[in-house]
């Protein structure tokens, strides 16, 4: 079965979503952008020199960005007169790692009418996605280190995650597409809440080992320092080791994907 993460065939590329393939673009261009800092760990220390007692500076940012991302059309709205749009965690795709301190939503055109059943769409698994990023994902390709450039470190991070997470909760979407594929396959193993049986299921292995091998392909391609040819040994350099991109697909970027999927199908008879 060609799934949305197997191809990029003219069918997929008409759907509202945009493509769960051009998406590793976009990861994959924020990983190589993050490499321009190092760790700045203090950024994400709470009540160091930078942030005083009001949490870490980096939490701050994140916090008030979402927080503008979530009234910017309102605004717009109530300036212009335009008419209703969604913001963007009105957008199903979309999810905040601070739902918590986001005003209020209006209730949303895209909301309405959504792909997702309801009970599986508000899955959010941003605070796993946040904790992995810092402490397993940062540490295999940035180096340790304090250059004081804060706010954009935090600004690259932001990019980054969000871009894994729209990735990893792209699950709902495909998990959606298989159980309507095939109910009579699934139905049996949500009733018995049975999580392994979902999980293979769900799993396609070479489905799997193509997405990392493209993913590598693209730190290559996207990655790859540009010269001029007197390079003395002529041999490509990589911003960020195409394996590591390729690895953080396989152990974490791939694994909660499938833990998504699972989440939802668990709902999907609620
Ligand atoms: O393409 C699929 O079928 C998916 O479910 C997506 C995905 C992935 O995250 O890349 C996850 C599980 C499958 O084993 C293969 C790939």
């Amino acid at each position: 079965m060609a799934t949305p993460f197997s191809n990029n065939n003219k069918k997929n590329r008409r759907q509202r979503h945009s493509s769960p393939v051009s998406r590793e673009d976009t990861i994959v261009f924020s990983l190589i952008e993050r490499v321009r800092f190092p760790l700045n760990r203090p950024a994400y220390v709470a009540g160091s020199a930078v942030s005083g007692s009001c949490g870490s500076l980096g939490e701050f940012v994140i916090r008030e960005t979402e927080a503008v991302y979530a009234k910017v059309l309102d605004v717009y709205v109530n300036c212009y007169g335009i008419s209703r749009m969604a913001s963007r965690y009105e957008n199903p795709e979309e999810l905040p790692f601070f739902p918590e301190s986001l005003p209020p939503q209006g209730s949303s055109p895209l909301k309405n009418g959504t792909f997702l059943y309801p009970a599986g769409a508000s899955i959010n698994m941003n605070n796993n996605i946040r904790s992995l990023y810092f402490e397993k994902l940062l540490p295999l390709f940035i180096v340790g280190g304090d250059d004081g450039n804060y706010v954009p470190t935090v600004q690259s991070d932001l990019a980054s995650l969000q871009s894994l997470s729209r990735r990893i909760h792209y699950g709902r979407f495909v998990a959606e597409v298989k159980y309507r594929d095939a109910p009579q396959d699934y139905e049996p193993a949500i009733r018995a809440k049975d999580r392994n049986a979902l999980m293979k299921l769900l799993t396609s292995e070479s489905v799997e080992e193509m997405v990392k091998r493209r993913v590598k392909k693209k730190a290559m391609v996207f990655g790859q320092n540009v010269t001029l040819g007197d390079d003395k040994d002529n041999k490509p350099r990589y911003k960020i080791d195409p394996l590591v991109v390729s690895r953080i697909y396989g152990e974490w970027v791939i694994p909660l994907t499938k833990i998504v999927q699972v989440e939802y199908l668990l709902r999907r008879l609620d």
